[in-house]
C-alpha cells in the first residue's frame, strides 16, 4: 500500500493524543509483577505494547484488554510460567529491554528474539550489567545481540552500566530490581543516551510503590522487598507521537491543538515544543490542551536532541522548511533505532532538494525548494510519520508501507484524514 499526501494550506485542527507507549509498557510490567490487580486505563493499544503484553502473558500473567482499559492479575514478583518460555519482541525495542532483566524472576529460563533488524540492535551492555547482579544472559546467535537466553536470578548488588547506546538498558534493570534479593545500586560512568526515559521509569515506579533513591543520571539506588502494588493507574498522552500533530501547523501554518497531554510531563519529547516555539511558533500549553500556532515564518535553530531521540525526525522534517539552517545535536544513538534514522532521514531530505550534512553525532538541515519523493520507510514508524507531515507542505509525496505506524500511533493516517489532511 502506498498513501499519497498532497499540499495543504494552512490548518485549523483539534487531535486527541495518543496515549503513552512508554508509559503503557511500564505499567504493563509494574501490574504484572505486583501483589494485586492493576487497572491500566487509557492504554496505549498499539504493536508494541502489544508485544509487552503478550510477552508477560506468556510469563504466565493473566492479563485482558477491555475497552479503554487493559486489566493486569499481577504475579507478585515470580512469574507462574511452567517452563522456558520464547517471546517474539518483533520490532519493539522497548519489549525485548524491558523484559531482559524481568526474565530473571521466571523459575525458567526464557529466550527473547525479534525481528530481523532487532537482532540488529545492541543488548551486550544490558547483559554485562545483569550477569554482574546474578543472571545469565547468553547470546544464542552474534554475540552482544539477541536473541538472548536469560537463566539465573536476580541476585542484586552493584553493577555499573553503560547506557550511552540506550537508557533501556537502565530502566531494564531499575523496573526488575525491587524484585532482588539485595538492594540494587547502579552506576552510569557516562550520561546516558535518552535520559528523559529513565524520569519516566522512575515516575511509574514510584507510583506503583517502589523506592527508588538517585543522583541525577549518575547513581540509582532500588530497595530490595518494597514490591509494586497493583494499583488504578492512567496513562498520559504521548508528547513523541503528538510531536507529528503539531508539526502539522509548523509546516503548513495555521493552528494545532493536541489534548490528552500531561503538560508537566517528565517526556522528553515535550522539548520538541521548545524547539517549534524557538523557531517561530507559538505554543500555549494549558491543562485541556497544547496549542501550536504559527503565522510567520519559521527560523533555523541548533538544539541539542540527546534526551528527545523519538522526535529528531519531526524536528528535521520542520527545519526543511524554515528559512535559515537547523543544527540538531545528540543524535549518535539513533542509529540503533529501528532503522539507522539519520542516514534514512538525510537521504530523504536530500532526494527532496534539502542541503544536509551529517556528522557523527549531529545533523544539519540547509532549507531549499523541496519537491515531493517516494519515500521507503524501511519499517520505521517515525520516518513514515515524519515525512508524511512533510508532504502536507510540499506536496508529492507519497509514503510507502504506511502500515508501519502500527508500531506507535495505529490512528495516525485516519486522525489526518478525519481533519480533511489525506
Ligand atoms: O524506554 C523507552 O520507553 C524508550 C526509550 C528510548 O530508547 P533509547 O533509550 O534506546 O534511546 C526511545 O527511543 C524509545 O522509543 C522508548
Ligand atoms: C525507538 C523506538 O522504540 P523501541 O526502541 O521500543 O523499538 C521508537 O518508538 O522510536
Amino acid at each position: 500500500m502506498i498513501v499519497r499526501v498532497s499540499q495543504t494550506g494552512p490548518v485549523d485542527a483539534a487531535f486527541p493524543a495518543p496515549p503513552s507507549k512508554s508509559y503503557t509498557h511500564r505499567a504493563l510490567i509494574a501490574g504484572a509483577l505486583a501483589l494485586g490487580r492493576t487497572r491500566i486505563a487509557r492504554p496505549l493499544r498499539a504493536a508494541d505494547t502489544e508485544l509487552t503484553a503478550r510477552g508477560l502473558e506468556a510469563l504466565g500473567v493473566p492479563l485482558e484488554w477491555l475497552p479503554g482499559e487493559i486489566a493486569v492479575a499481577g504475579c507478585s514478583g515470580t512469574f507462574p510460567a511452567a517452563g522456558e518460555v520464547t517471546i517474539d519482541c518483533g520490532n519493539s525495542g522497548t519489549t525485548l529491554r524491558l523484559l531482559t532483566s524481568a526474565a530473571l524472576l521466571s523459575q525458567h529460563p526464557v529466550v527473547l528474539t525479534g525481528s530481523p533488524r532487532m537482532l540488529e540492535r545492541p543488548v551486550g551492555p544490558l547483559a554485562g550489567a545483569l550477569r554482574a547482579l546474578g543472571g545469565d544472559v547468553a547470546f544464542t546467535g552474534q554475540p552482544g545481540y539477541p536473541p538472548i537466553r536469560i537463566s539465573g536470578r536476580l541476585r542484586g548488588g552493584r553493577a555499573t552500566i553503560d547506557g550511552s547506546i540506550s537508557s533501556q538498558f537502565v530502566s531494564s534493570i531499575l523496573m526488575a530490581a525491587p524484585y532482588a534479593e539485595e538492594d540494587v545500586e547502579l552506576t552510569l560512568p557516562a550520561t546516558p543516551a535518552s535520559r528523559s526515559y529513565l524520569d519516566v521509569t522512575a515516575d511509574v515506579m514510584l507510583r506503583f510503590g517502589a523506592h527508588i533513591e538517585r543522583q541525577g543520571y549518575d547513581r540509582f539506588r532500588v530497595e530490595s522487598g518494597r514490591a509494586y502494588r497493583g494499583r488504578d493507574y492512567r496513562v498520559e498522552g504521548d508528547y513523541s507521537s503528538a510531536s507529528y500533530l503539531f508539526a502539522v501547523a509548523a509546516v503548513c501554518g495555521g493552528r494545532v491543538a493536541v489534548t490528552g497531554l500531561n503538560p508537566t510531563s517528565v517526556q522528553g519529547d515535550r522539548r520538541f515544543l521548545d524547539a517549534l516555539e524557538a523557531m517561530g511558533c507559538s505554543v500555549a500549553a494549558g491543562t485541556d490542551a497544547v496549542t501550536v500556532e504559527r503565522t510567520g515564518d519559521l527560523k533555523g535553530i541548533e538544539i541539542d536532541m540527546s534526551s528527545s531521540p523519538d522526535t529528531v525526525q519531526t524536528l528535521a522534517a520542520v527545519a526543511a522548511t524554515a528559512g535559515s539552517p537547523t543544527t540538531i545535536t545528540g543524535t549518535a544513538h539513533l542509529q540503533y533505532k529501528e532503522s539507522d534514522r539519520v542516514g534514512v532521514t538525510a537521504d530523504t531530505l536530500r532526494r527532496m532538494g534539502a542541503g544536509v550534512e551529517v556528522t557523527e553525532d549531529s545533523l544539519t538541515i540547509t532549507p531549499a525548494p523541496l519537491h515531493g519523493v517516494a519515500v521507503d520507510p524501511h519499517d520505521d514508524h517515525r520516518t513514515a510519520m515524519a515525512f508524511a507531515v512533510l508532504g502536507l507542505a510540499v506536496g508529492g509525496m507519497a509514503i510507502r508501507d504506511p502500515e508501519c505506524v502500527e508500531k506507535s500511533f495505529p490512528g495516525f493516517w485516519e486522525a489526518l484524514y478525519g481533519e480533511g489532511l489525506l
